[in-house]
């Protein structure tokens, strides 16, 4: 399919909280973000609620879902206890990923085909409870015929090797991750997934994952938060949006 479908941005606002937490009180609150991004174009509110809680916080889930307008995708691991809270707290969509806490920051995708044993009957539940569930995986083959097969609707591709390729100086690094997810898109779409994308974008490196026609959602958080310092975060969403928009429309890639 190559038509031009529209491309939604999914602002994730973890890092408004990591500055929240920082201090221990109550300031900046990430319920506040997330209206203001609702007031600047965005079209989603996403949220990880890790497991140490070390950024968003269970509450900050019931708030975030009882506040905004905007459709909430509720980052998560696959655990007893994310799934509980989860369907409490009832989001638009539920988008579950691998966690470790060591790490600092999501480092691969999840191993669908690895744990399909696992993951097909957590897809259900979430599917039975309202909740449109999303694997976040690496742009490989196995990996999104894995999704299909567990019967995830959504996936999202993890963008992190590519962020991670484009801060390095040999150009044909970023081209190769950048063309192993639009091979991933293009296979996912084909067999009838919707896909999302994102990790580490960034006014750099954006345009050339949004001109990927398969693609209809990017989320994008830690850039956002903080290039708000710079420029405030109103006008941060709104030109991510529009270079999103640019890539998508004007034929550019
Ligand atoms: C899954 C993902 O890519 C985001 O949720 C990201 O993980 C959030 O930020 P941290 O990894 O820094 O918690
Ligand atoms: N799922 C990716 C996400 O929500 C945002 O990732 P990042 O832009 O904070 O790296």
């Amino acid at each position: 399919m190559t038509d031009k479908k529209p491309l939604r941005l999914g602002v994730n606002i973890d890092h408004v909280a990591t500055i929240r937490n920082a201090r221990g009180g109550p300031h900046p609150d990430p319920v506040r973000a997330a209206l203001l991004v609702e007031g600047s174009g965005a079209d989603g509110i996403t949220a990880h609620l890790r497991e140490d809680r070390r950024h968003i916080r269970d509450d900050d889930m019931r708030r975030l879902k009882e506040e905004i307008g905007l459709p909430l995708n509720f980052e998560m691991a696959s655990t007893a206890e994310m799934l509980q809270l989860c369907t409490q707290v009832q989001p638009h969509a539920c988008c579950i990923v691998p966690e470790n806490r060591n790490e600092r920051t999501t480092e691969g995708g999840l191993d669908v085909a690895g744990q399909h044993n696992f993951i097909a009957p957590f897809v259900r539940e979430l599917t039975d409870a309202g909740i449109r569930a999303s694997l976040f995986v690496d742009p490989e083959p196995e990996q999104i015929h894995a999704a299909k097969s567990a019967g995830a609707p959504v996936i999202e591709i993890h963008t992190g090797a590519y962020y991670e390729a484009t801060l390095k100086t040999e150009p044909a690094l970023y081209k190769a991750e950048l063309e192993k997810i639009r091979d991933a898109a293009e296979l996912a779409d084909s067999i009838g997934l919707e896909v999302h994308a994102g990790h580490g974008l960034t006014f750099l490196n954006v345009q050339p994952v949004a001109a990927i026609p398969q693609i209809v959602e990017l989320n994008i958080g830690h850039f956002l938060v903080g290039e708000a310092v710079f420029m405030g975060l109103a006008e941060a969403v709104k030109e991510m949006k529009r270079l999103m928009q640019d890539a998508r429309t004007g034929g550019l890639y």
